[in-house]
C-alpha cells in the first residue's frame, strides 16, 4: 500500500536548563525545561534511513546547555529566540525550529515575596524557595484520653546555589562520583512533626504560630548550614526546630536530592565552574533520598518511618 510521510519534526525534549549567574555574592537562577522542534528536509531520514540531513537531538540539547553559557538567560523568550535562528540559519535542511519553554520560578528566602516575608530573615544571596505554597499537613489521633498532634508539611522546595559540598565518602570500584566543592544543594522537603501537647485545654499550643515558626526554623537552618551533606542539613534543620519549639519532640525528613549535575561543556570550548556561575542539568530521577528523625533527647519516637502511610 503505497505510503507518503506527512508532517513530522524532532528534537530533544524537555532539557533541564539551570543557569546560575553570579552577580558578587548574590545569585541569580533561571531554571527552565526547554523543548527543541525541528522540521525541514528530512524525507530522506525517514523514507532511505539516509542522516546526512539529520542534526542529532543530542546536539540540539547541547546547543540548548552551551547556549546558556554562552549567551547567558536574559528571558525565556531572548533564548528561545537566539536557539531558534540558530538551528535554521545554520543547517541548510532545517527550515523549521519550535522551541518550547516552560520557566520556573524561584524567589529568594527571606525576599518580600508571599512565600518568604513572614520568616523575616534578612534577604539572603543564594538561597530560593520554589515559587508556589507548599502543602500544610495535620493529623490528630484521640484514643478517648490522649491526643496525638501531628503537623507537616510537603513539597517545599528548596535550593542553595552555592555552600554546599560533598566529598569525603567511601569510594569502591563501583564509584564515579567526583568529589564537588562547590555544588548546588535542593531538595523537595516533606516532613512532619509531632508535638508534645496531650490534651490539656489550658496548655494547648497556637497551632497556626507553631507551624510558621517550625516552617520558620527549618528554612534559616537550610540558609545557615553550610552543607557538607543533605544528612547533615537535615540534621541542623531538625534540630533547630527542636531546640526553638518546646512544644515540638519529634520531627521526621523525607528529602529527595535534587541532584543539579554541572554540565560538561569543555567539547565545545566552554569552562563551566561553578565559581563564574554555571549551567546545570537538573536530573530528576533517579534521585538520593534522605530521612531522617530528630528527636529530644529522651523521648520516645513515635513518627512511622514510612511517612507515606501518614
Ligand atoms: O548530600 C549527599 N548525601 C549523600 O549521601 C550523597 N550521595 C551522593 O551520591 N550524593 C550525595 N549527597
Amino acid at each position: 500500500m503505497p505510503t507518503i510521510l506527512g508532517q513530522n519534526q524532532y528534537g530533544k525534549a524537555e532539557n533541564r536548563v539551570v543557569k546560575i549567574t553570579r552577580d558578587g555574592d548574590t545569585h541569580h537562577i533561571k531554571d527552565l525545561n526547554v523543548s527543541v522542534a525541528l522540521s525541514g528536509d528530512l524525507d530522506d531520514v525517514h523514507y532511505n534511513g539516509s542522516n546526512a540531513n539529520c542534526l542529532p537531538t543530542d546536539t540540539t540539547k547541547n546547543t540548548c546547555f552551551a547556549f546558556a553559557k554562552e549567551y547567558g538567560i536574559d528571558s525565556a523568550e531572548q533564548y528561545g529566540i537566539h536557539l531558534a535562528r540558530h538551528f535554521v540559519d545554520s543547517q541548510p535542511s532545517i527550515h523549521r525550529a519550535r522551541i518550547r519553554i516552560e520557566e520556573y520560578a524561584w524567589e529568594r528566602i527571606g525576599g518580600s515575596d508571599s512565600n518568604s516575608k513572614f520568616i523575616g530573615a534578612d534577604e539572603v544571596k543564594h538561597s530560593f524557595v520554589r515559587k508556589g505554597q507548599e502543602t500544610r499537613l495535620a493529623q490528630i489521633t484521640y484514643d478517648g484520653e490522649k491526643f496525638e498532634v501531628l503537623s507537616g508539611l510537603k513539597d517545599l522546595t528548596v535550593m542553595n546555589s552555592t555552600n554546599s559540598e560533598f566529598w569525603g565518602y567511601i569510594k569502591d570500584k563501583y564509584t564515579t562520583l567526583q568529589e564537588d566543592y562547590d555544588r548546588i544543594l535542593a531538595t523537595s522537603l516533606s516532613t512532619w512533626w509531632r508535638h508534645n501537647w496531650t490534651g490539656d485545654e489550658q496548655r494547648m499550643p497556637s497551632w497556626e504560630r507553631s507551624y510558621e515558626q517550625a516552617k520558620k526554623h527549618i528554612l534559616h537552618a537550610f540558609v545557615e548550614t553550610y552543607s557538607l551533606s543533605l544528612q547533615q542539613t537535615l540534621y541542623q534543620m531538625g534540630s533547630r526546630v527542636i531546640n526553638n519549639r518546646s512544644e515540638i519532640d519529634e520531627i521526621r525528613f523525607s528529602a529527595p536530592n535534587k541532584h543539579h549535575f554541572r554540565q560538561d561543556l569543555t567539547p565545545f570550548g566552554l569552562d563551566n565552574e561553578a565559581k563564574d556561575g554555571a549551567v546545570y542539568y537538573a536530573a530528576d530521577r533517579p534521585y538520593g533520598l534522605i530521612e531522617a528523625t530528630i528527636l529530644r533527647d529522651g523521648v520516645e519516637p513515635k513518627i512511622p518511618v514510612d511517612m507515606t502511610n501518614l
